[in-house]
Parts: structure tokens; C-alpha cells; sequence
């Protein structure tokens, strides 16, 4: 298993932001769903070796994250796309993919072939020598994405990566996350239940820091199968009913 925790925790002020995850993810896309402040971007940022947890126990890749010489092998095999990722507006999109591949010590030969790929993967091979002011929104999203692939990593936690991109773009962006997935753990959050049915193959609800749910997505359609779930989709329908028990 990528992803081994048990009984992470962790605290922010006042707030228990992670209560208590015990999670095993394994390869494939591992979608992250849960209402807004469930703690999905706390916990990913502990998988991003970005936040020590209070407490429990954390391995990513077979290795632990406390450990200074076995945090730098995670991070050199890790991709991490932040909620809010800070852009260099002067930069153009390949300096700035570069910028990432540098700090990930990806040997500097193979630096120009692994930016080219990146930038071609999210579908900006035409944008590479345009400056990042110049960009749209959904067009730092991919450049996001870029820099989060450029080293292929073994380990993928994407925040939000659909965010702002239009139907066409999330489209060819879940055919992406399909494909990082036959080689890669990728965990994404999302509020989109649409991206999970077309790109997931298991699925983990969150809710006030616990994860209220973790299965399949069919499984998860499967629990909104009986009266009184709410929902558009049937993904919705379970999603709501999940929650809903889970308050109860
Ligand atoms: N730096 C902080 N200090 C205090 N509380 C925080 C801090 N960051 C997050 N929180 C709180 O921790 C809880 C979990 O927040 P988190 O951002 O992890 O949730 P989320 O599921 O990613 O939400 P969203 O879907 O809105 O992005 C929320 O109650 C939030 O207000």
C-alpha cells in the first residue's frame, strides 16, 4: 500500500481538522469527497508530507514521513497539487514546470524531456513559452497539475484539480487521471461527484475530520438505493445519505 494511516489526527487552533483516519490506499484514483471544512484538504496535506498529523501513525511509499532522509525519498517520488498554489507570474509555463522538476532533484538531463511531457499531458504543449499572467484560470490548473506529474510520481494528492476547468477540459482531465492511476496512487479531492463516477475506482467520504465511507463507487451508489435519498445522481443520492446517517 502508498498510503498507510492509522488513527491520524491532527489539530489547527481551536479546530480537530483530521479526527481519528485510518486509511490503506493502494494503485488507482482514489477520489476524496466531503462537504466543505470535512478536513479533506488537512489530510491531504498530511499525505503531501506538508503537515506533521498530532498524532497516529503515517507511511507513504513504505517509509515515514518523520524521518528526514525517508521524507526526502517520498518527496523526490511525490506529487502534490495545493488547494492554492502560488504562480510566478513573470514565469512562463514550461520555467516554472522546470522550476518544480529542480526541487524534485529529477537528474537535470532528463529535466527538458519530463517538463515537455508534463506540459503536454495537460494539453498546454501550445502554451509552454507563454508567461503565467497571460493564462486563464482553468489554464493555472493545469499548469498546477504539470508541475504535480513532472517527476511521474508513485504518489499523487491532488486538491481540487477540476476547479474552474470548463466540461471540455474536465473531460480530458479525467482521461488523464484514469491513465496516472494504471501506475500511480492518486488521491484527489473533489466536489464533483461527476469525477468521481468517471475517474475513481474507489471512493472516501469525509466528514467532520472521520471518514464516514470508503468502498467503491458503486458501493457508494448502492447506499442511496433506499427512500428518502436526495440527489440528482445516484453518486449524489448515496453521498447524502452516507452523510445524513452519519449525523444521525
Ligand atoms: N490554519 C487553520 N487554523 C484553524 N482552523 C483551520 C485551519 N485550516 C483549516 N481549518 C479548519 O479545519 C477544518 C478542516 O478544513 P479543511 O480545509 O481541511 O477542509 P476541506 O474539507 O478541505 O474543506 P473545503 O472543501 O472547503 O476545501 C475546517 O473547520 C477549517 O475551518
Amino acid at each position: 500500500m502508498n498510503v498507510e494511516a492509522t488513527e491520524l489526527t491532527r489539530r489547527l487552533g481551536r479546530t480537530q481538522a483530521v479526527s481519528g483516519v485510518t486509511l490503506s490506499v493502494g494503485p488507482g484514483v482514489y477520489g476524496l469527497l466531503g462537504p466543505n471544512g470535512a478536513g479533506k484538504t488537512s489530510l491531504l496535506r498530511m499525505l503531501a508530507t506538508a503537515l506533521p498529523p498530532s498524532s497516529g501513525v503515517l507511511r507513504l511509499l513504505d517509509s515515514d514521513p518523520a524521518d528526514h532522509r525517508q521524507r526526502r525519498y517520498i518527496r523526490q517520488r511525490l506529487g502534490y497539487l495545493p488547494q492554492h498554489l502560488g504562480y510566478y507570474p513573470r514565469f512562463t509555463v514550461a520555467d516554472f514546470v522546470e522550476y518544480f522538476a529542480l526541487l524534485k532533484e529529477i537528474p537535470p538531463t532528463r529535466v527538458p524531456r519530463a517538463v515537455a511531457a508534463a506540459v503536454e499531458r495537460v494539453g498546454l504543449g501550445d502554451r509552454a513559452k507563454a508567461r503565467l499572467r497571460t493564462l486563464s484560470g482553468g489554464m493555472l490548473r493545469r499548469v498546477g497539475v504539470a508541475q504535480a506529474i513532472v517527476n511521474d510520481p508513485q504518489l499523487l494528492l491532488l486538491d481540487e484539480p477540476t476547479a474552474g476547468l470548463d466540461p471540455e477540459q474536465r473531460v480530458a482531465f479525467r482521461a488523464l487521471l484514469r491513465d496516472l492511476g494504471q501506475t500511480a496512487t492518486v488521491v484527489v479531492s473533489t466536489h464533483l461527484v461527476e469525477d468521481v463516477g468517471a475517474a475513481c475506482s474507489q471512493v472516501g467520504l469525509m466528514d467532520q475530520g472521520k471518514i464516514v465511507f470508503s468502498g467503491t463507487p458503486e458501493e457508494l451508489i448502492r447506499r442511496g438505493d433506499g427512500d428518502g435519498a436526495v440527489g440528482d445522481a445516484p453518486l449524489e443520492r448515496g453521498y447524502t445519505t452516507v452523510l445524513s446517517q452519519a449525523r444521525s
